[in-house]
């Protein structure tokens, strides 16, 4: 008897472009939003976009509430939801970079409330995704979450936003190439469940943006809507596989444990771009694919050695020889990396000298 189902969760509206910041009002009347907004950002994106936002939202004759937090923590969770409550908010709205997001996110699926995504950077693929990464005790990883009611990413504030959010992002992107094999050895070894259609969507996406590197340069609006393109591809991804794995593999267990060892974490695309040059040199060798991810990353600045992400040589290998703790997730490293085979895949990628 055939018993499979599927429940894919997307936005309805994802409005990408040249000013569309002014179009979030109009966005929520769309989806018949009723009430006040709470807005939750972070100090940049707050001057950046959260203010003229609420501008916006003030001339339209809508009072919004609005919240900064200044990390990533389960503490700035707990006071959005109390921030929203005290305010008798209808529904979020997260303006920032991947951390703003995901507080939002992770605080509309506890108050059971829609939230919009406002992305400032284009600088990670959870712009539109269906997960939500707060670190919590030892985990790092995302986990299952609402995905926002609607996105509005606006190009001309995405191009002045700092170059290395971009470069990030794009390096989020490129490592989608080696979180898909990592699937796949998963799918092979271990029968992981997986979507041929999710998989196929993140490595195109992977593709097009590498195909598209000589569009993407600092302050070229078309930078940021090739690569808030390629976002939100990989977003939908994420959401019909109901997971982060055509997303994150390896590399992003690398990206993690970075994020708990290293004295000062790097972005987390760089992060995980380095991560991909050296799992791709897991999955194939010498003849293997991750020159031509070096080669990509270089190619749009992305970070390609621990020097650049301003990580001593030690904390990437004890990353490399523990990461695979983080989660249950088949990759590449299986039960784990012996000290000796990780000091040689980190030198001969050039990543460690
Ligand atoms: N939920 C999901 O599916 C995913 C979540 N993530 C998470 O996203 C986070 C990484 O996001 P990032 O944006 O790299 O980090 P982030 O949110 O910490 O942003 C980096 C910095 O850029 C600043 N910023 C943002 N927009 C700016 C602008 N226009 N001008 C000046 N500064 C600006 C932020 O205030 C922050 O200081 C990680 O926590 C990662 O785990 C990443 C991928 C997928
Ligand atoms: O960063 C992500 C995809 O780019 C999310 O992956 P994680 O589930 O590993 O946090
Ligand atoms: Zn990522």
């Amino acid at each position: 008897m055939f018993e499979k189902s599927t429940w894919i969760r997307l936005p309805r509206n994802v409005v990408v472009g040249h000013g569309v910041r002014s179009s979030v009002v109009e966005v929520v009347d769309d989806l018949h939003l009723q009430g006040r907004p709470l807005l939750v950002t972070s100090p940049t994106p707050r001057q950046v976009a959260a203010e003229p936002v609420a501008a916006d939202f003030e001339a339209a004759g809508i009072d919004p509430a609005i919240v900064t937090i200044e990390s990533a923590t389960f503490d700035s969770v707990e006071t959005v939801i109390e921030t929203a409550e005290a305010e008798e908010v209808s529904y979020l709205i997260g303006v920032g970079g991947g951390k703003a997001i995901d507080i939002a996110k992770m605080a509309s699926d506890h108050l059971e409330m829609g939230f919009l995504s406002v992305p400032t950077a284009a600088s990670h693929d959870g712009v539109i995704s269906n997960r939500g990464s707060v670190p919590d005790g030892n985990t790092r990883h995302s986990v299952a979450a609402e995905p926002p009611l609607a996105v509005v990413a606006d190009t001309e504030i995405l191009a002045e936003a700092p170059w290395e959010l971009t470069t990030a992002g794009c390096a989020d992107i490129i490592s989608n190439y080696t979180a898909v094999m990592d699937w796949r050895l998963a799918k092979r070894l271990k029968n992981a469940e997986y979507s041929e259609y999710a998989a196929a969507l993140s490595e195109m996406t992977a593709e097009i943006l590498v195909d598209n590197a000589d569009l993407i340069r600092p302050g070229l609006e078309e930078s940021a809507w090739v690569v808030t393109k390629a976002l939100m591809s990989s977003g939908v991804a994420m959401s019909i596989a109901d997971s982060s794995r055509p997303a994150s593999g390896a590399e992003h267990l690398f990206s993690h444990q970075l994020d708990r060892i290293a004295p000062t974490a790097a972005l987390h695309g760089h992060q995980v771009g380095v991560g991909s040059i050296m799992t791709a040199y897991l999955h194939g060798g010498e003849r293997g694919i991750w020159r031509d991810i070096r080669d990509a990353l270089a190619s749009i600045d992305a970070p390609t050695t621990a020097a650049e992400l301003d990580i001593d040589d030690e904390t990437v290998i004890e990353a490399l020889t523990t990461c695979h703790e983080i989660r249950d997730r088949y990759t590449i490293l299986g039960d784990g990396m012996d000290e000796h085979a990780a000091r040689e895949v980190a030198t001969k990628t050039g990543v460690i000298s």
